[in-house]
């Protein structure tokens, strides 16, 4: 076969190993619904899917389909044709390769934009540092990895400064065939009009700026912006300089700067040179320079109409970037903070920050980074960057004050200057500027308020902020950012989280709400260098028992149904086993179930202690401390509240024995729980993550839609089918046909009267218990008792037992330790 041919059979391969998971993902719009539980996507998802799709289609149309149909409608090029794709249409083998195309690491596909890399190239890393800045990932398995050039991904990268013909000189490059005109097409559409219309405060107003006085006008023009615009606030300046901007922590920090000079001239020549290499932008941005000296023309608008402008130049294809002028801002006082001398950012945090700050402006956007890879010294390394006053908003009081914790860990800040607002805290710092950690729900709460709250809340919208730090954006709202964003003003928003996915269908309003994604870690890559835990990830298939299974199939109730495959014996065996095999491993083990009925039932059949929503609070720090020091508690079952917020390092192990449906988020995040590992470093460590499934019901098939995400990302599952030595485990609970029986007649008899689905995670915050009673709890198991015959004393005898036993603490020794008392003694007072 020659050459071509078969290199085009590779693409179309390749693609298809996008898998399922391609297959469902809604077309090139980014960030993907990773989040969506069992159904294919919203209509919104395919509306916008069907959006961008057109507008490459009418690029391709336009451009070269003529081209391209006439190679098509000489029907199939060979037998094998037929095979690549829409009878014949992915056939891309009459595309003419480059006589050096083996050395060139990327093919694309000119009429889905989706380019495949090979990773095994020589200049696969060049490559990817490239892609990652122009397309979406979809897919980062070993050998081949899969981008989609779409509209959100080219409005991404010009905002870090690169030109459309920068983007299609690099693509062409790296491309074994010459650059397809549909796509050459495509970037000049989507990325000529964006990265034109800024908007940017000036002492506390807002303007829209744009270096081509043209662009300006045709928005003036416009039926929805001109109306807002302040008239006589025209102004023209000239655009700022990027030069001479130090991002702390990095290898240009003066600190280290010094070091290097130090160790002598060599050492100082090869800096700017391997920098050089890892950065093939270096030229570009050098040439952005120039631009800067361009005349800049802007116009005010209204405060008010700040996001109807936004949207409707999303609408009109202009997309506005928010970039904050720090270094110029003369108006907001300057905020003492500085990295701390020792702290040197890593590689992938700095490239993530000089996206943020390419252009020696902060530009708003949002960078994901997995679990555990260091988005709180990503977040500090901004705000130490900006110097202005800054909020920080996160999902829950524990984790503002692990933020506080932080700032004061990694940065110089006086600890006056960095308060924290939630309910039962109202600090504020004494001086003119400072940083305010608060939560989501403390600045969007609707309603009358306290008193204080009321005086801080005014005390937060009534000044300027420099920068807006938000925390795990994928789990708030579009409607909680727009409230937040009304509410206070800031020049710059940096969010942050692992899994970029809409909560709520709304991705575009994400995208001018905080900014676009500005870079995406690459997970593998990170687990490579030690950054976060190698994992072993497996699906433990474990048979429905014989009773289980007929009940299964004979009943239509669905809370059953998933009770009977949560509860099946087979699986609580398999969790036994695996939980006293890796105990003997010396491994501390989390077990996840998002089912509180058999979180309960489970963790007291296997003698362990457990937290849900309805756990006291010094219940679940008591059984939080005693995971991290008692060296005799060495397995916890923790319900969906553990997902996230949750830093335990001393975790190795997770199984997971029931899950939200298909949620490739809560997968991805529970994963991220043993990431942070503390001995990730050790020689040939390696982390467990287990997914137990009852076979052939609902669950399997829920199973692999949760792991897309994760497959996507490079880990592999393997299947385990039989846990060999399981059947000849001393004490194997529900080993008899009768313990069996009755377990599923109390499985049945709760889920009739409801009570296996009563779910009282009704917090996500694994720290603060919300003031609820007990009692239904115990209610429940009282019931219980009666109903099966007694047999369930021995349950709470158990249940009480495992949780009480914990009450007696160990001595007190790390921080974390510390704090949790700290937090505790304070609840006390409150009471
Ligand atoms: N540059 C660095 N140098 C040393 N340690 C670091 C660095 N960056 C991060 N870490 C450490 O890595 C660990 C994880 O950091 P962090 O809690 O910020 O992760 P995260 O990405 O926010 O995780 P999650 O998504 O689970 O909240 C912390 O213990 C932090 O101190």
């Amino acid at each position: 076969m020659a050459p071509k041919r078969k290199a085009s059979s590779n693409v179309t391969g390749a693609a298809k190993s996008g898998r399922a998971s391609a297959a469902s993902t809604p077309g090139p719009s980014t960030p993907r619904d990773i989040d969506s539980e069992d159904e294919p996507g919203s209509p919104e998802d395919d509306e916008e899917v069907v959006e961008d799709e057109e507008k490459l289609q009418k690029a391709v149309d336009r451009f070269s389909l003529a081209a391209y149909q006439d190679k098509a409608s000489r029907g199939p090029v060979d037998a094998a044709s037929r095979y690549f794709g829409d009878n014949g249409k992915r056939d891309f083998s009459y595309l003419p390769l480059k006589p050096d195309y083996k050395s060139r690491p990327i093919w694309i596909d000119p009429q889905r934009g989706r380019i495949i890399l090979e990773n095994f190239s020589p200049l696969a890393e060049q490559a990817k540092d490239f892609l990652i800045t122009v397309a979406e990932p979809l897919s980062r398995p070993t050998f081949l990895h899969e981008y989609s050039l779409t509209p959100h991904s080219l409005y991404a990268a010009v905002s870090v400064g690169l030109q459309p013909q920068d983007i299609v000189n690099t693509l062409d490059r790296f491309s074994k065939t010459p650059l397809p005109e549909s796509i050459t097409s495509f970037i000049g559409s989507c990325a000529s009009s964006y990265g034109k219309v800024k908007l940017v405060i000036k002492d506390t107003k807002y303007f829209v700026e744009s270096n081509d006085p043209n662009v300006l006008q045709k928005l003036l023009k416009d039926p929805v912006i001109g109306p807002c615009r302040v008239q006589g606030t025209d102004t023209v300046t000239s655009a700022p300089s990027m030069g001479g901007l130090v991002i702390p922590g990095t290898s240009n920090a003066a600190g280290v700067q010094q070091a290097q000079l130090q160790k002598g001239e060599n050492a100082q020549q090869e800096a700017p040179e391997k920098t050089q290499q890892e950065d093939p932008y270096n030229a570009l941005r050098e040439d952005d320079d120039d631009d800067n000296q361009e005349a800049v023309h802007a116009f005010e608008i209204l405060d008010t109409s700040v996001e109807i402008v936004q949207k409707r130049c999303l609408d009109i294809q202009y997309p506005m970037l928010e970039e904050y002028d720090f270094r110029n801002d003369d108006r907001n006082a300057n905020l003492e903070i500085d990295l701390r001398p020792a702290t040197q950012i890593r590689s992938y945090q700095e490239k993530s920050l000089s996206k943020m700050f390419g252009n020696g402006r902060a530009k708003s956007g949002i960078i994901v980074l997995p679990c555990g890879a260091g988005k709180t010294l990503v977040g500090i390394t901004a705000a130490c960057t900006i110097k202005k006053g800054a909020i920080v908003l996160c999902t829950s009081t524990m984790s503002a004050h692990q933020w506080r914790q932080e700032f004061l860990k990694w940065s110089n800040i006086k600890g006056e200057d960095i308060a924290v607002f939630t309910a039962d805290s109202k600090q504020k710092f004494p001086g003119n500027t400072g940083i305010i950690v608060t939560t989501y729900p403390m600045v969007t709460q609707s309603g009358k308020r306290a008193y204080d709250s009321q005086k801080m809340m005014d005390f937060l919208t009534g000044r300027e902020w420099g920068l807006m730090l938000l925390d795990e954006v994928h789990v708030v709202p579009a409607n909680i950012f727009r409230k937040v964003s009304h509410s206070i003003k800031s020049h710059a928003k940096l969010g942050l989280t692992a899994t970029l996915l809409r909560e709520d269908d709304k991705i575009q309003d994400l995208n001018f709400l905080i900014g676009p994604k500005l870079y995406e870690a690459n997970w593998m890559e990170l687990s490579e260098q030690g950054h976060i835990a190698k994992v072993q990830c497996a699906e433990v298939w474990c048979p429905m028992t014989t009773e289980f299974y007929d009940e299964y199939l004979r009943t239509q109730d669905r809370g059953l149904k998933q009770n009977l495959y949560v509860m099946n014996p087979r699986k609580i065996q398999a969790c036994q086993f695996l939980i006293d095999y890796h105990e003997k491993r010396g491994d501390k083990i989390i077990v996840f179930s998002d089912n509180v009925y058999a979180l309960k039932h489970v963790s007291v059949a296997l003698g362990k202690a457990y937290i849900c929503g309805s756990t006291g609070n010094a219940e679940r720090l008591s059984i939080l401390e005693n995971f991290m020091h008692n060296p005799l508690i060495k397995t916890i079952f923790l319900s969906k509240i553990g997902d996230t917020s949750l830093d335990l390092p001393e975790a190795t192990c997770l199984i997971q024995i029931s899950s939200h449906y298909g949620s490739r988020r809560q997968e991805a995040q529970r994963l991220g729980r043993i990431l942070r590992a503390k001995r990730r470093s050790d020689e040939g460590f390696n982390a467990f993550f287990y997914s137990l499934v009852s076979k052939d019901t609902a669950e399997m098939y829920y199973s692999t839609k949760r792991q897309a995400f994760l497959v996507d990302q490079g880990y592999s599952f393997k299947v385990i089918t039989q846990l060999a030595g399981m059947e000849n485990m001393e004490e194997l609970v529900f080993k008899t046909p009768k313990d069996r029986r009755e377990l599923l007649q109390r499985v049945v008899v709760d889920s009739e009267s409801k009570r296996g689905l009563e779910d009282d995670d009704v917090t996500d915050d694994l720290f603060y218990a919300p003031g609820r009673k007990k009692k239904g709890v115990r209610r429940a198991a009282g019931t219980l008792g009666e109903l099966s015959g007694g047999q369930d004393m021995a349950y709470i005898e158990q249940r009480k037992g495992a949780n009480k036993g914990l009450k007696k603490k160990p001595a007190q020794s790390n921080a974390f330790f510390k704090k949790m008392a700290r937090e505790k003694q304070r609840l006390k007072e409150q009471r």
